[in-house]
């Protein structure tokens, strides 16, 4: 069980950070369709591309690489990460949709790319979902030899295939300077041709696009539990699959459902409820805020959400959030638990944070902060079995400090089922036969991008 009080004897981290080092201004959404992908831009599955490339930071310097991913130009916001493993994992993150990667890790691809095979319960054993998520991967010495025992192929020959461009050879150090100073940026990846500057308009803001509905499954999918007989509803905005195994591994059997689904109308099938990460803006998901408000309205189970989902729980009970100067993506971040003054190192992949000062201080407690620059890092209910981490608790390639959450989460879920409140019991045969098994219509970025651009040259040939 969750401890209820804040205990600040000894630590006043929360006031210290009072002022966010980070913070840049509110999160707001102006427009709404954003802009169009520019018709020049090439987006398919291309051989591995050889060429010169550029990086070119909206308003900002230009760098001059080589490219080894796919002939394809994208733009996107320039975000970096300082992880040193798993950039397997961070690049089929759903969270990344939209962004270009940058690795301040100097050497990337060294152990090569793993396959897609599943672990017993059905879950990616080696992505967090199954496609290259990010629109654009940047380093500065890319490996053209790798070697691992689970790599089937380079990292070149993924982004390729994935019709992802990826750029090596820039000075990593130079951009990610650019990038702490300035704060995250739009930018683009050009192969071939010199970028044309005149193209200064063509930069996508991921921003003003709700990412969240296209990587989010378009009809329920379930992962059954072999271990466990509790049942718990996940709202899924990208789910990545070792929150999935994470809940399933610890003998909870998993429905996932799209990102607007009443999940109020259906909660009280289930022993808990879970809002998973996601990528963009979190107020794009006014739906989802309005149906989480509903929920704590009238279901008593616990609930948890991990990183868009704290974001948007704290939104729905009526807190605001905050873009970051440049966000935090790393594996090491210190972030204090304030209901025992323990540090605990996580994992995050995030811009936006949330205000803590805009949540009612009678229902939800600040319940961890981040060290490093005094951001949020989650919430806790007063009186009720709910709470949410801007972290990531299942954080793959780790550090595992903070999975005891998911432990503490699911020990609510069995005292929930317990009380007879929850399900009554295994889902049925019958659910578990006819939903699918994995997600459902989410379609790899770069088919998206093709998709919208007949879209666009459709409409533009119309008019
Ligand atoms: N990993 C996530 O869920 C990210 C949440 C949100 N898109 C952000 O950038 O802050």
């Amino acid at each position: 069980m969750f401890a209820r009080q804040v205990c600040t004897k000894g630590f006043n981290a929360a006031t210290r950070f009072n002022t966010l080092r980070q913070v840049r201004r509110l999160a707001t959404v102006t427009g709404s369709a954003g802009r169009q992908m520019p018709q020049s831009e090439r987006e398919k599955s291309t051989p591995v591309s050889h060429d010169r490339a550029t990086f070119t930071i909206k308003n900002g310097p230009i760098f001059h690489g080589k490219s080894f991913g796919a002939r394809t130009n994208i733009s996107g916001e320039a975000v970096f990460s300082t992880a040193l493993v798993g950039y397997p994992e961070a690049l089929s993150d759903p969270s990344y949709r939209g962004q270009i990667l940058v690795f301040t890790q100097p050497l990337i691809g060294n152990y090569g790319v793993p396959s897609d095979a599943r672990d017993s319960d059905g879950l990616l054993k080696y992505f967090e979902s199954p496609h290259l998520q990010a629109i654009g991967v940047v380093v500065a010495d890319a490996a053209e030899r790798y070697s691992h025992w689970t790599a089937v192929e380079s990292l070149g020959s993924w982004c390729a295939r994935e019709g992802v461009p990826a750029i090596t050879g820039v000075d990593t150090r130079a951009i990610v300077t650019y990038l702490r100073e300035q704060g995250s940026s739009l930018a683009r990846i050009t192969i071939g041709e010199e970028y044309d500057a005149d193209q200064d308009e063509a930069f996508v803001d991921p921003e003003q696009i709700n990412l969240v509905e296209k990587v989010s499954t378009k009809a329920p999918f379930h992962v059954a539990s072999s271990n466990g007989d509790r049942h718990v509803a996940v709202i899924d905005c990208g789910v990545k699959e070792n929150i999935l195994r994470s809940l399933v591994s610890r003998g909870s059997s998993v429905t996932c459902f799209p990102w607007d689904y009443p999940i109020h109308k259906v909660a009280h099938h289930f022993d808990g409820v879970f809002i998973s990460n996601g990528p963009g803006d979190p107020t794009h998901c006014q739906k989802t805020v309005y149906h989480l408000r509903k929920l704590m309205e009238s279901y008593t189970g616990p609930i948890m959400g991990i990183c868009l989902g704290h974001q948007l729980l704290a939104l729905a009970a009526g807190g605001k959030t905050i873009k970051l100067k440049y966000g935090n993506r790393a594996h090491n971040i210190p972030a204090l638990d304030l209901t025992t003054g323990r540090c605990h190192i996580t994992s995050q992949n995030h811009g936006y944070a949330v205000d803590m000062s805009t949540v009612s201080s009678t229902d939800w407690k600040e319940y961890f902060v981040n060290l490093n620059d005094g951001s949020n890092e989650g919430m806790i209910h007063t009186s009720r079995p709910i709470m949410s981490t801007q972290f990531h608790p299942e954080a793959k390639g780790g550090p595992l400090d903070s999975s005891f959450l998911f432990d503490a989460y699911l020990d609510q879920v069995a005292a929930f089922k317990a009380q007879g409140t929850g399900s009554d019991g295994r889902p049925s045969p019958l659910l578990v036969d006819i939903l699918s098994k994995q997600r459902v219509d989410v379609a790899p970025a770069h088919v998206l991008r093709e998709t919208e651009r007949r879209a666009e040259v459709a409409r533009l040939v119309a008019a």
